[in-house]
Formats: structure tokens, sequence, C-alpha cells
């Protein structure tokens, strides 16, 4: 399999298809043609129609790797987010997102179930296995929190009777969400036990699309500190996070026939996907001159650090195989596609300090964003790629 490797990349996995939709009657419309190739057949044409039959009926997509019924959870681990471990603990930031309509396996991949655990603990254990290698020579301090954006408001899922919580920017310029849950506890059991617990706070209402819905984006961040043991030198203190989010179904609200406070939900967590639609976009402008507008969403401004030039960056969309999914598998399909061009330019962010006493400075980014001193200007229009999901 090829793997997105140590860098950027978009990964397409397309799930089983379920009981539900073969009692519809539903047929398998999208099909895996090999390790990075996807074809997504219309359902509605006519296979008999001579004149349309090679034309459109078929669209091939390809991805950086592309996943059916048959991987496994370890396979898609591998391939996707363990290459993104070593940067990590080297003080390069990364992001994993689980993009794609309702239903469609995201929280499968990111959380699994207890007997096949997906990325979430799986890259935990990796990166714990990778800290004790080098604990030798470096000394290391994980932390983790876990929370959800829902209707662009944040809470923590591990203390949900916190309330609303804010972002903030701490003095080394970072975003930080103000009072959320920390733990660090390197236990696989117990840490698979409070992101279920955590998961069943999430916001989920019935939708015609599917009985319990995500309607939030649940975001776990690791954050690694790291520092080199010895101690008569001039040290680097090194920080970086890694990002796992299982975003909200992606869906158009009017699909799953919404209404009131559906429909206003549909609408943030379009934002949301919008401007992190708009941001990839234009992070992955080839010229670079393109305004990158995280301000537009709770989303955004909170993976500011780890979408930018300092950043490694890895979508898995999901999709289903079955022919009443035809609509939405293409629109996934098509925001996927468009994504593929993320390649940031990845560089290491730290701060030094002396003697151990880290130097009050702001962290060094030795990239920066175009236009990121004019926080609130946008120089260039987006491109409105995103349109199937209003
Ligand atoms: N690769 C897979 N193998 C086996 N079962 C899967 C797979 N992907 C998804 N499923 C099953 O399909 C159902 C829906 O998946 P899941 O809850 O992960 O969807 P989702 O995209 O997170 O939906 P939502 O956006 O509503 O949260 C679940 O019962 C899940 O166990």
């Amino acid at each position: 399999v090829k793997s997105t490797g140590r860098g950027s990349g978009v990964a397409l996995r397309i799930r089983p298809i379920s009981d539900a939709e073969q009692e519809e009657g539903a047929t398998t419309v999208a099909h895996r043609l090999d390790d990075q190739m996807v074809v997504l057949m219309d359902p509605m044409e006519d296979p008999d129609d001579i004149l349309r039959a090679n034309r459109s009926r078929e669209k091939t997509f390809m991805f950086d790797v592309a996943f059916d019924f048959s991987a496994s959870q370890e396979e898609v681990y591998r391939a996707t987010t363990r290459g993104l471990i070593e940067g990590l603990i080297s003080g390069y930031n990364a992001t994993v997102f689980a993009y794609g309509p309702t239903g469609c396996g995201k929280t499968y991949t990111m959380l699994g179930t207890d007997k096949e655990p997906g990325i979430y603990v799986r890259t935990l254990n990796d990166l714990f296995r990778a800290i004790e290698e080098t604990s030798d020579d470096m000394l290391y301090s994980v932390s983790m929190s876990y929370l959800e954006i829902y209707n662009e408001m944040i809470r923590d899922l591990l203390n949900p009777s916190s309330g609303f919580l804010d972002l903030r920017e701490d003095s080394k310029g970072v975003i930080q969400v103000a009072g959320i849950t920390e733990v660090s506890t390197i236990n696989a059991q117990e840490i698979m036990e409070l992101l279920m617990k955590g998961n069943k706070q999430r916001t989920q209402e019935p939708t015609a699309a599917n009985q319990t819905s995500s309607r939030s984006h649940a975001v776990l961040q690791v954050a690694v500190k790291q520092q080199s043991r010895c101690r008569d030198v001039l040290q680097e203190v090194r920080f970086a996070r890694l990002f796992m989010i299982d975003l909200a179904g992606s869906e158009r609200a009017a699909q799953t026939q919404n209404r009131g406070q559906r429909l206003k939900e549909g609408a943030h967590i379009n934002r949301s996907l919008l401007a992190l639609g708009n941001c990839i976009n234009a992070l992955s402008d080839k010229n670079g001159n393109k305004y990158v507008n995280y301000r537009d969403s709770k989303l955004t401004r909170l993976l500011k650090d780890s979408l930018g030039g300092n950043s490694r960056t890895v979508m898995i969309a999901h999709i289903s195989p079955a022919s009443v999914a035809f609509e939405e598998s293409r629109n996934t399909l098509t925001y996927a596609d468009r994504a593929k061009s993320i390649r940031t330019r990845v560089s290491r962010r730290s701060i030094k300090s002396f003697l151990g006493v880290p130097l009050k400075s702001r962290c060094i980014n030795s990239v920066s964003s175009p236009g990121e001193e004019e926080p609130d200007k946008c120089v260039v229009p987006h491109r409105s790629v995103h349109q199937h999901h209003l």
C-alpha cells in the first residue's frame, strides 16, 4: 500500500455496504480499483444507452491511498497516520481529519471499537513507544484533550459540565482552549475508556440519514513538549501538536430533511467545513500568495498553527459504496480531490531556553503564512469550491 508517508495527503476509505442499504435494494457503485484509484458509477444512467455509456457513467478519482471494506484499521492507520509520529516527536505539528457524510465511517476510523480500535489509540500507543525509545536523551511530556465544536461553540468532552470554552492565544502565540481538561495518562486501555466516554458526550441527533448522527466536530489534541536532558548547553524546548479530528457529517442540510435547529446546525457545520476547505484551498495555492483566512470559524482558528506552513495534514475522506449514497459520494470525492493539493512547507517550531529556563520570546515560526500580519483582510477572493455543501 502506498503511504501518505511523512507528508501531507488525502486518503479515501469506502466502508462496507450496510444492512440497511442492502434492504433498500441498493447496489454497489463505488469501487476501489487499486492502491490509489477509486471509481464511482452513476446509478441513474442507463447502461444500455450506448451513446452516453462511456462518457459519463463512470468517474475515476486518484488519491494518495485508497481503501475499501477489506482494509483493516491497522492498515488504514499505518498508511495515513503512523508516519506523522516521528515528526511529532521532532517538533513538527500535524493534523489528521476524518471527512465525509454522516454514517460513512468517520468515527469508526478515528475512534473505532473496543475490538477494532481506530487511529486515536493506535497513534497514542506508537507515540508513547517512540518516546520511550528516545527517553535516555530527551525529556518528554505529553498531554491530551478532547473537545467538540458544536454550533461554533467549544465543549470539553472530558468534562462536559464545564460549559462553553473560549479560544485564547497564549504568550507564545499558540492558540489554546482556556480551561480545557488535560490528561497525561499513557495507559492505552484508560485512554480508550476516556475517549469512548467522551464520544458518548458528543452532540448526536438522529437525522433522516443516520439515527445517531454526530452534529459536532470532535477534536483530540495531543501536545508533546520535548527537551534535551543535557543541561549544560543552550537547550531547545520543542512543542508540537497533533490534532486528530472527527468532523461532523458533510451532507447537505436539505438531504437530511432538516428543519429549524438541524438546519442551523447544518449552517454552522458548513461554516467550519467551508472555512476549512477555504484554508486548505489557500494553503495549496501553488504560488503561495493566497490569504489564509483562519478567523472564519472556531475550527480553523484552533488549527491555525497546525494547518499553516508548519504542519503536515492528512485527510481521510469516507464514502458509502451504495447507489443510494451516490450524490453524497460524488460530492465527497470532489471535495477530497480538491484537497489533494495540500502541500505545506514544514518547519520546526521551537523556543530557545538557557539552562532549562525558557526564554520568554515568541515561538520562532520560520515560515509565516502569506498575509498573516493582516488577519482581518482577505486579499484574494476564495474559490467557491465547496458550494455543494450549501
Ligand atoms: N470500515 C468499516 N467497517 C465496518 N463497519 C464500519 C466501517 N465504517 C463504518 N462502519 C459502521 O458504520 C456505521 C456508521 O459509521 P460511523 O458512526 O463511524 O459514521 P460517521 O461517519 O462517524 O457518522 P456521523 O457523521 O453521523 O458521526 C457504524 O455502525 C460503524 O460501525
